[in-house]
Order: structure tokens, then C-alpha cells, then sequence
């Protein structure tokens, strides 16, 4: 399955299938990708280097800030590669990765696209709740359940990956394994915000 990592506007697609090879790269990185400027060459970081970044960020930025340009810049990037692939799946986690695809696919319903949502853990916390609610006023519709195979193949022309970030730890709870699953398996294409959920990170704890 083709998929894609996408952090403040640039994406890159590469195969889930093989992520394993990615991954398992002596080398291994965090794939987290950022800005793309001139001529310089993107850098990838580790999950350290990641949630430090943020925390720095978060000294001077709210998250509500934070999360609009994310998830405006996910829209755009998948507007920019994906540019024919109106019904998309947006599949949204509990944290703030989650709260990155809610603000994606409003700004994909904007774009001209068809998002629908899948939100099955909504924690009771304004932010994500004034999220949920703006989608619903831009009128996407929330799925009560999550799409059989079939139904993922045929149905949808792209798939956004926003069940988790840099905050994922494995082992993955019982509650999403088989979203997961479903989601690897599928032939839609599917892009995730910051890393493809479920990836086990081998760096979690390096420096
Ligand atoms: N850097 C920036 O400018 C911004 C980044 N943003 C996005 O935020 C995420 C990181 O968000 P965070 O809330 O810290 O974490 P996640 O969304 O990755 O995940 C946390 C939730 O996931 C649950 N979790 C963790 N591991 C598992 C697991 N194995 N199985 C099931 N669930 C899991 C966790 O549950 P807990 O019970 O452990 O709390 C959380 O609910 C970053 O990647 C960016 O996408 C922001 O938008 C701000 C700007």
C-alpha cells in the first residue's frame, strides 16, 4: 500500500508494505519530515527530537494554532499530490494527531473534497470537541463504524491516517489493532499525518 508522511505541508509517499525495510534501516529515523525551502534537503527527526520540538514550539504557540496550520498544511499537500482523489477516509486517534485530521478534512471539505470521518475515541476535551463540532457544521459526515476491506477499496480514493503520532507507544491496544490492520492491507492509498500509525518506533528511548 502506498502511503505517505506529511508534517507542516510537504508529504512524501512511500510503500506500508515495505515500511519494514524502511524502518529497520541501521540508520533508523523517526520519519517526520520538515519544511522543504529552497534547495535544501528535507531532514527527518528522531521521536526525541520530535517532542522536543514541540515542547518548544509550545512555549510561544498555542496548540489550537499549532493544530490549524497542520492540519491546513496536510490539506494542502494532499491537495497538491492527490488532486483527483475527492472521497477520502480520515481516520482520527484520541490526541493530537487526531485533532490534526479533523482540522485536515475541514479544510479538504473546503478544497472541493468529500471527507468523512471515522472518530471512534473522543476524549471530553474542548479542543477536540470544538473540532468535532465544526466538521459537522461544515456537514462531513461521522461514520459509526469503520469500513469493511471491501468497502475501504472501492469506496474511497484516499485514506488520511491520523489515528497517531509521535505520542504512540507500542505494544497497539486491542481497541484499534484491526483499524490498523485494515488499514495496511487495503489497496487505497493512504497518507499519514507525521508517521504511519502503528509503526513500532525503535528509537523511542534514544537519544
Ligand atoms: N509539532 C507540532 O507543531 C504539532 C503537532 N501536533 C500533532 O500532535 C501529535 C502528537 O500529539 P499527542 O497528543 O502528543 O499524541 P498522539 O496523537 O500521537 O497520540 C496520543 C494518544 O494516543 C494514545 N495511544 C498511545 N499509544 C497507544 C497505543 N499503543 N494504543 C492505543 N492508543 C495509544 C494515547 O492514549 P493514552 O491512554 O496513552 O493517553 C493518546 O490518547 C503530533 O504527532 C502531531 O500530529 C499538534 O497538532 C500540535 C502541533
Amino acid at each position: 500500500m502506498r502511503s505517505a508522511i506529511c508534517v507542516f505541508g510537504k508529504i512524501s509517499t512511500f510503500n506500508f508494505a515495505n515500511s519494514n525495510q524502511i524502518f529497520g534501516h541501521s540508520q533508523r529515523v523517526w520519519q517526520t519530515r520538515l519544511i522543504h525551502s529552497g534547495n535544501m534537503q528535507p531532514r527527518y527527526l528522531k521521536q526525541a527530537e520530535a517532542i522536543k520540538l514541540d515542547e518548544e514550539l509550545f512555549n510561544y504557540f498555542g496548540v489550537e494554532q499549532l493544530m490549524e496550520l497542520a492540519g491546513l498544511s496536510c490539506a494542502s499537500a494532499i491537495a497538491e499530490e492527490y488532486p483527483e482523489s475527492k472521497n477520502v477516509l480520515v481516520v482520527v486517534g484520541p490526541g493530537n494527531n487526531g485533532g490534526d485530521g479533523l482540522v485536515c478534512a475541514r479544510h479538504l471539505k473546503m478544497f472541493g473534497y468529500l471527507p468523512e470521518i471515522f472518530y471512534p475515541k473522543r476524549p471530553a476535551k474542548i479542543l477536540y470537541e470544538n473540532l468535532t463540532k465544526q466538521c459537522e457544521l461544515f456537514e462531513i459526515p461521522f461514520l459509526s463504524s469503520f469500513p469493511a476491506q471491501e468497502e475501504l477499496n472501492t469506496k474511497y480514493s484516499l485514506i488520511v491516517d491520523a489515528l497517531f503520532g509521535f505520542s504512540f507507544k507500542p505494544p497497539i491496544r486491542q481497541e484499534f489493532s484491526e483499524i490498523i490492520n485494515t488499514m495496511i492491507q487495503t489497496s487505497t492509498p493512504c497518507c499519514s499525518i507525521d508517521i504511519p500509525s502503528g509503526i513500532i518506533n525503535p528509537d523511542l528511548n534514544a537519544n
